[in-house]
């Protein structure tokens, strides 16, 4: 699904109003009303509103969302934030649908207001059209609804949709949830703005699908329907040969369940044949926990130092726990410089790779590598902020022509042509040892059963997370271990197909 920013959103506005066509007033009714049945679903009778409106769009939105409450007999108090004499049209037609509702006006010289903590706020101040950072009396009455639960319509008021490098943080909504039309802006699936944004819910608006399908975006967040038509079937008469035969290149003294992990989920992704290239000492103990994978030995006993032969593999993965030896490091270089098609890079390979950055020139075109944030920084260096490290990764990406899958909630994946897919599954259940590992054995299991890297990727990301909701479903995410994650993969492609 594409993220549009809120130029292209205002277009697809204006050009669903002309060609649905629809009324201005009617698409903010419909918007308005998709807010109010997933308010009435999730907070009872008994809650207390207080809606605060802009006078542009977005408070319009607040007066449909008031009057629709008061209609189901909620209690709803409005509070107008004059930051203009110049209200829309829609926001005064629907300033005059009101009725029996408290309507309050906020201006420079009355600002003050007094919320009951039990009473939950709906921001509706600003939303798309914010054009500069929030000041004066609007940041004071910023301050005082961010005491209570806040509901955000469309974005936090305040919060830029793309980039907030210039904005100032001390003035922005601090929702709990974000109720946004549509899709989702790129600035929510920053960490950084969590803080302001909260959990955030899509609300499909019926916006104009051949206008957003010929818009030129670089931004996407992959929905579950992308993940379902990137899935391709079994075949009835497919044999194990088919499914591909995927080498994994992992495992040190003391880090073996590293690759085990890796192994197992690479099987359950589906591949049909796996080999592990791992040192002496782990033949026993993979032999041991996973029968179905075959094993190369290399020959030290302590970790890896020889290249196997690749001529029979149809993908690779290397690096989880690799370790760091020297020679290691060499067979690392060995590898990508043999290897004839794109590679997954993991953990320890990406620790020597930003050791030895000239090395990055020889990565198979396409390669996969998936840092977490600090293997990232150690490849590119610092960043300042959220915006800045979405830059350097699409920078990466395009000047090495990789795949940068970096990690974390809403896991990003660089494109070698800047295109950045956002993941929205997954949980902080899989802020847990050995859940890097499990999605480079899914994503090398993708590979290798044939999918393009850019699908492998994308999909591998999704069904890890999914499998990681589903763990957390079963098991809580304060319980989960990374096991749980492979375990669960079964039940998330169920969810997909
Ligand atoms: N039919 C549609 O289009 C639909 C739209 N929808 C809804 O509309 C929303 C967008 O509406 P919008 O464009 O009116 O923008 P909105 O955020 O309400 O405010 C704009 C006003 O704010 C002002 N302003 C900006 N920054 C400021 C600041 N810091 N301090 C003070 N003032 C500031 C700015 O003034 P200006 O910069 O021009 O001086 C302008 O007057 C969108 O988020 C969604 O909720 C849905 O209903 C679906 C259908
Ligand atoms: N809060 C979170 N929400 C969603 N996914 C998460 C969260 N925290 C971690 N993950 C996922 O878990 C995995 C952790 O990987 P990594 O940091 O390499 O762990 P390890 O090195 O222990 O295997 C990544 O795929 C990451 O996206
Ligand atoms: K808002």
């Amino acid at each position: 699904m594409k993220i549009l920013t809120a130029q292209q959103t205002r277009e697809a506005d204006a050009y669903t109003i002309a060609n649905e066509p629809i009324e201005s007033i009617d698409l903010m009714e419909r918007a308005a009303t998709k807010c109010f049945d997933w308010i009435i679903k999730n907070y009872s009778s008994e809650t207390e509103f207080s809606i605060f409106c802009g006078v542009g769009n977005n408070g319009g939105d607040g007066l449909v969302i008031a009057r629709l409450l008061k209609q189901a007999n909620y209690k709803v108090t409005v509070f107008v934030v004059e930051f203009s004499d110049n209200y829309s049209s829609d926001f005064k037609t629907n300033l005059g649908r009101l009725e029996k509702v408290e309507v309050n006006y906020l201006n420079q010289d009355n600002s003050r207001i007094v919320l009951r903590p039990n009473i939950v706020v709906i921001d509706a101040i600003f939303g798309s059209g914010l054009t500069r950072p929030i000041d004066g009396f609007i940041a004071e009455i910023v301050h005082q609804i961010n005491k209570n639960e806040i509901i955000a319509i469309d974005l936090p008021s305040g919060l830029f949709a793309e980039d907030n490098r210039e904005n100032n943080f001390d003035n922005i909504v601090k929702a709990k949830i974000t109720l946004t039309f549509q899709q989702p802006k790129l600035a929510m699936l920053f960490p950084q703005n969590y803080f302001f944004v909260g959990e955030w819910i899509v609300l499909p608006i019926g916006l104009h699908q051949g206008f957003i399908f010929g818009l030129n975006v670089t931004n996407h967040i992959v929905s579950t329907s992308d993940a379902k038509s990137m899935l391709k079937p079994r075949a009835k008469f497919s044999h194990k040969g088919i499914f591909g035969h995927a080498l994994l290149v992992g495992g040190s003294k003391g880090k073996m369940g590293a690759a085990i992990l890796s192994a197992k989920a690479c099987l359950r992704a589906g591949v049909g044949l796996l080999t592990v290239h791992l040192p002496a000492q782990g033949l026993e103990i993979m032999q041991t926990a996973l029968p179905e994978a075959m094993c190369s030995v290399s020959g030290e006993n302590d970790f890896i130092a020889d290249v196997p032969d690749l001529s029979m593999y149809s993908a690779i993965g290397v690096g989880p726990g690799l370790g760091l030896e020297k020679q290691t490091q060499n067979t690392l270089k060995l590898l990508i410089q043999n290897s004839n098609y794109p590679l997954v890079i993991d953990a320890d390979a990406l620790n020597i790779l930003a050791e030895n950055k000239t090395w990055l020139a020889f990565l198979p075109s396409e390669s996969i590598l998936t840092p977490h944030p600090k293997e990232f920084e150690r490849l590119v260096g610092k960043w300042d902020c959220d915006e800045e490290r979405l830059e350097l990764q699409k920078q990466f990406a395009i000047k090495q022509q990789v795949i940068v899958v970096l990690k974390g909630a809403n896991t990003s994946i660089a494109l070698p042509n800047g295109y950045v897919y956002f993941n929205a599954t997954g949980n902080s259940g899989m802020a847990t040892a050995g859940s890097g590992d499990v999605l480079t054995g899914i994503i090398t299991s993708f590979l290798a059963q044939g999918y393009s890297p850019k699908e492998s990727a994308i999909l591998g990301v999704y069904l890890h997370g999914l499998a990681g909701d589903v763990a957390k479903e079963n098991l809580t995410e304060y319980a989960m271990i990374a096991s749980d994650i492979i375990d669960a993969i079964p039940k998330a492609y169920g969810w997909i197909n």
